[in-house]
């Protein structure tokens, strides 16, 4: 990971932008699982009205309050299709903070995808540093089961463990305020990364770190031009 995106800045009305601590939470898994309606769920707090296939990739934001520090989430929701992202794929991965996988829990073909999903981590170098999380969404499908077409909440259960993973069933559709889960899970591995990095503050030498606060943000005045609001 690098230190030199670990900030950004955000206009304000007078002439001093607001920097804002940002992680870069990247959103992968098959086509058509949901990583675009869980993320706008996340940011804009509702299920889209119409989504249309990823093709890239599409920025998210959200600035939440984690212990009295404003923390911008950024959502990487990359497409599913190898088609619309193969030339963007080293981009993805690059400077990441977290990875959520994400497959369809009325889908088992995009279960059995994960594996292929978590070579693609491993092929773009990235560390066990990196958290990852898995997310069974729509669970609304499959409301009272916990066999979904061939693959079970148990099986699911012990891919996670194996990998590491923590797993949350979730719905990007569900009705509004009904233990929001998908808020929960993005503010939950917010909080996560922020005690990672303070831990990993607390380690280094403080020289380093101060250099690192320091370094010219250029990697973030890019992703500034590409990030949409929500
Ligand atoms: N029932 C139900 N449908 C959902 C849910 N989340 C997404 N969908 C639907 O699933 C379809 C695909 O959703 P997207 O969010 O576009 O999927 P994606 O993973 O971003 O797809 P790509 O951009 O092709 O990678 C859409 O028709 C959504 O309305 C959910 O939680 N429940």
């Amino acid at each position: 990971m690098e230190s030199s995106i670990e900030f950004s800045t955000s206009p304000t009305t007078n002439s001093q932008p607001t920097r804002y601590r940002f992680f870069k939470i990247v959103v992968i898994g098959d086509s058509g699982v949901g990583k675009t309606c869980l993320a706008y769920r996340f940011c804009a707090g509702r299920f889209p009205n119409k989504t249309e296939a990823t093709i890239g990739v599409d920025f998210r934001e959200r600035i939440i309050d984690i212990e009295g520090e404003k923390i911008k989430v950024q959502l990487w929701d990359t497409a599913g299709q190898e088609r619309f992202r193969k030339s963007m794929v080293q981009q993805y991965y690059r400077s990441v903070h977290a990875i959520v996988l994400v497959f369809d829990v009325s889908n088992p073909a995009s279960f059995r995808s994960l594996p292929l999903w978590l070579d693609e981590c491993r092929r773009n170098a990235l560390g066990q540093e990196v958290p990852r999380i898995l997310v069974g969404n729509k669970c609304d499908l499959v409301q009272g089961s916990s066999n979904w077409g061939g693959v079970n909440s148990e099986q699911v259960q012990r891919f996670a463990e194996a990998h590491g993973m923590p797993f949350y069933l979730t719905s990007a559709k569900g009705p509004e305020g009904q233990g929001d889960h998908v808020e929960a899970i993005f503010v939950s591995l917010a909080h996560r990364l922020k005690r990672q990095r303070t831990l990993l503050a607390s380690h280094t030498p403080q020289s380093e770190a101060l250099q690192s606060f320091m370094l010219p943000s250029k990697k973030s005045t890019e992703k500034e031009k590409w990030a949409c609001g929500c």
